[in-house]
């Protein structure tokens, strides 16, 4: 019996914008059941490389492949079992809460009935009960964060995008998303984030994948010590073998 498909899997995805920032070769899988986080400076190219992922940027070469299937090719079905939070939280800012999240849902494929339910669950799942009447424009930042990662998760993805999804939340907010995507996660889905924070990634990643200047230069072991060192020495020694070929 052959290996299931990985979640996601990109492999040598090149994307140059002028200047010479962007992706620049780069191979990434998220297995089912898997949280692979990536990490790096501003700049190093992590949100290019989830908007390649996500078919919202073309790449010059190289492929992706959600579930097994290219998705360049990628169809409604596909689409459906895909959650993502990268760049815009929320679609409708003069919508409330409850709506921005049934307008996912539906947007998902989710049934009336389904939709509602999700709405409902999700809404319980990340504390948003006194927020699901107020418009999505009048939210705080991390109101709005939670949900948009709500609407992200609601309809039950087998493959999750999220990039930076702890920069606005409070405490009880970070704890909420890391059991939620725990929860998610041990039902098969596969997990990609990023984030600044290598302590709160190292909580929840099974990988962790160093990028810098649109390369995977390495990796940080999540149940090491001091990966901040760690993290660094990486950079470092990456940015001082480039300058000096
Ligand atoms: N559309 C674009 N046109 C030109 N350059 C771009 C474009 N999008 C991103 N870049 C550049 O590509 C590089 C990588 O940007 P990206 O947003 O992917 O980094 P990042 O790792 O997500 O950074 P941060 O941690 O600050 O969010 C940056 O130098 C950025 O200025």
């Amino acid at each position: 019996m052959s290996a299931p498909a990985a979640r996601i899997e990109a492999s040598a995805l090149v994307r140059e914008f002028r200047g010479g920032a962007g992706v620049h070769g780069l191979d990434l899988t998220v297995a089912p059941g898997e949280v692979h986080a990536i990490v790096g400076l501003n700049g190093a190219g992590k949100t290019t490389l989830m908007r390649l992922l996500l078919g919202m940027l073309r790449p010059d070469r190289g492929d992706v492949r959600i579930d097994g299937v290219d998705v360049q090719k990628a169809g409604p079905e596909t689409w459906r079992r895909v959650g993502h939070l990268v760049d815009h939280p929320l679609a409708y800012a003069e919508l409330d809460a409850r709506a921005n999240l049934r307008a996912a849902a539906r947007l998902h494929g989710l049934d009336r009935q389904e939709a509602a339910a999700a709405v409902d669950a999700v809404i319980a799942e990340f504390d948003l009960a006194r927020y699901a009447d107020v418009r999505a424009s009048r939210l705080s930042l991390g109101n709005r964060q939670r949900v948009g990662l709500a609407a992200a998760l609601l309809h039950g993805p087998r493959l999750i995008v999220l990039d930076e999804p702890t920069s606005a939340l409070d405490p009880a907010g970070v704890i909420l998303l890391r059991e939620s995507l725990l929860r998610r996660v041990a039902a098969g889905a596969g997990v990609l984030v990023s984030s600044h924070h290598l302590d709160e990634v190292a909580r929840i990643a099974d990988r962790i994948t160093i990028i810098n200047d649109g390369r995977a230069i390495g990796t940080l072991d999540p149940s090491g010590v001091d990966l901040e060192r760690a993290f660094f020495a990486a950079v470092h020694a990456d940015d001082r073998a480039r300058s000096a070929a």
